[in-house]
């Protein structure tokens, strides 16, 4: 399941170019040495990271949207990622596990939250590729693409410009994703279409949601 969604407004798009600016980049492979895939720039100065990932993450946490689909109860705090002229990311699947400072997250969700504008740089899609065929997401400024972490993806290669995003992973209450498909079909059958039901009927509604919710997720 995937799903683009807006989430950030104007001001905090433009706050995070600012800070995008003014911070120093590093190789991306400084937290993934063994990747040669990896081609590209990120944040690491650690105040300036925690700035950027909060507003990012605030954005996050109060979209009903986002954790709609996505069930977070964890989340990688977003990196600021940068992509010049002639940088790419080939195609690979996510690690399981992030180790953080605050924890381990489980990636069990992925998301690119765009920044620049699209018509700014040459290249630069998130492809996830779909057995033999593939789709190319290149975004408008302040959205996001949650994609799930085992389809293999990459980052097409910058021919023009710069390709800036916030790059996140997320630890859902519902692993499967079959079932957390589910849940979220059911959810939304229920906040569309409930007050349209008869109360009786809609309360059995909530009730097997509910009751399924418990039963398939862990905090
Ligand atoms: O920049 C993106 O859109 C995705 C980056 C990516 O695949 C990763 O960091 O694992
Ligand atoms: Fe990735």
């Amino acid at each position: 399941m995937y799903r683009i969604l807006p989430l950030l407004e104007p001001a905090e798009i433009d706050r995070l170019r600012a800070i995008a600016a003014d911070a120093p980049f590093v190789d991306g492979r400084i937290t993934n040495p063994a990747n040669t895939a990896k081609q590209n720039l990120q944040l690491h100065d650690a105040k300036i990271y925690e700035q950027s990932s909060s507003i990012v993450r605030d954005a996050m946490l109060r979209s009903p949207e986002f954790m709609e689909f996505t069930f977070a109860t964890a989340l990688a705090p977003p990196l600021l990622t940068k992509y010049e002229k002639g940088m790419k990311y080939g195609t690979h699947g996510d690690a399981a596990y992030l180790q953080l400072p605050k924890g381990t997250v489980r990636s069990d969700l992925s998301c690119t939250v765009f920044l620049n504008d699209p018509d700014s740089y040459e290249g630069g899609a998130l492809r996830v590729w779909l057995g033999e065929g593939s789709m190319d997401f290149k975004l408008k400024p302040g959205e996001a693409i949650i994609y799930p972490s085992n389809a293999l993806h990459e980052v097409t290669e910058v021919t023009k410009g710069e390709r800036l995003v916030a790059i996140s992973f997320i630890q859902s209450r519902v692993s499967d994703p079959f079932k957390r498909h589910m849940l979220f079909e059911l959810g939304e059958i229920a906040a569309l279409e409930g007050d349209k039901m008869d109360h009786e009927n809609h309360m059995k509604l909530r009730f097997v949601r509910e009751s399924l919710y418990r039963y398939w997720s862990a905090l």
